[in-house]
């Protein structure tokens, strides 16, 4: 009965992401207020600054980097593609690889300007904003595929798609929680996950805390597993990583803009033993 259930759930959790909208999700989580780079406390700028504290750690380190449910966006490896020489993009969808196509082929056809995210980068990075041309140029440098992933499969990604060794880093925001129809799957997808990263191998996690839904598109509302940072935290240790570090961002009232119930988000590094 548990497996009929567990199949069930993710059918169901499948079915809701068949209307997902890159354009509508890009414009709900990644313009202003929640992408506000004039405000210090926007969230998106907060998620920025973690990854670049943590890409930059000399703990963090080796060749390739794979990003875990990419979605139509690449915020996610603006800082590691100047410390990882291959990034490989993976999402469960042809409409979000298609997004992140139409970015590394330059072709005019993005829903989102990522310039203000290339140029705060930049700063972060003590580099002129002018030098956002020369970082967008070394992603699509670095960036090696963008392949179809399922996160609940105990081999998410095609067999040969990774060296036999592993990745040495991965990172996935706002992927797992987002899939999962309950806290076991969400913990098993990170077992899963945890599969493609050599020991010793970094995990950098983004995720959303106390959200039971989001809107993905106008009127397509996906079920989102509510977490608390001790399940994240527990999760993480069951599946065999060691946590480093957890950092916890709590919404203001004004980045509640009725797009999702989400009450906080998490940054995890950790490292798989
Ligand atoms: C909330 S979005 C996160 C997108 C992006 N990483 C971000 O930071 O905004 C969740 C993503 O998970 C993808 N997804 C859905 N089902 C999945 C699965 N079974 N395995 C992996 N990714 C999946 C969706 O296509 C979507 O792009
Ligand atoms: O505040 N944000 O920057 C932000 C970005 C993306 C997402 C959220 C919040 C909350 N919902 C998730 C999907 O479960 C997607």
């Amino acid at each position: 009965m548990e497996r009929k259930g567990t199949e069930t759930g993710l059918a169901a959790m499948a079915a809701s992401y068949e209307k997902f909208d890159p354009a509508a999700y890009l414009q709900y989580n990644y313009t202003p207020p929640r992408a506000d780079f004039e405000r210090k406390d926007s969230v998106v700028p907060w998620k920025l600054a973690c990854l670049h504290r943590a890409f930059n750690e000399a703990d963090v380190s080796g060749e390739l980097l794979v990003d875990i449910g990419s979605g139509p966006t690449i915020y996610q490896v603006l800082s590691g593609c100047e410390v990882f020489s291959k990034v490989l993009l993976t999402d469960f969808l042809e409409v979000n690889r298609q997004e992140l196509r139409h970015w590394l082929q330059d072709d005019g056809g993005c829903n989102l300007d990522w310039t203000p995210y290339l140029q705060h980068v930049c700063k972060l990075e003590g580099r002129r904003p002018s030098e956002c041309a020369l970082k967008a140029a070394k992603l699509r440098q670095v960036i090696t595929d963008i392949l179809p992933i399922d996160v609940h499969q105990s081999q998410p990604l095609a067999k040969d798609a990774l060296p036999s060794g592993g990745a040495d880093c991965l990172v996935s925001c706002f992927c797992l929680e987002s899939v999962s129809p309950d806290l076991s799957a969400f913990t098993r997808a990170l077992g899963n996950i945890g599969g493609l990263l050599r020991p010793g191998g970094h995990l950098l996690l983004i995720g959303a805390l106390g959200e039971s839904y989001y809107f993905g598109g106008p009127d397509v509302r996906i079920p989102v597993v509510p977490l608390t940072e001790a399940q994240v935290c527990e999760s993480l240790k069951e599946k065999g990583y060691t946590l480093i570090r957890l950092e916890v961002y709590t919404l203001p009232e004004d980045m509640k803009v009725g797009v999702d119930d989400v009450t906080g988000v998490f940054f995890a590094k950790a490292r798989k033993n």
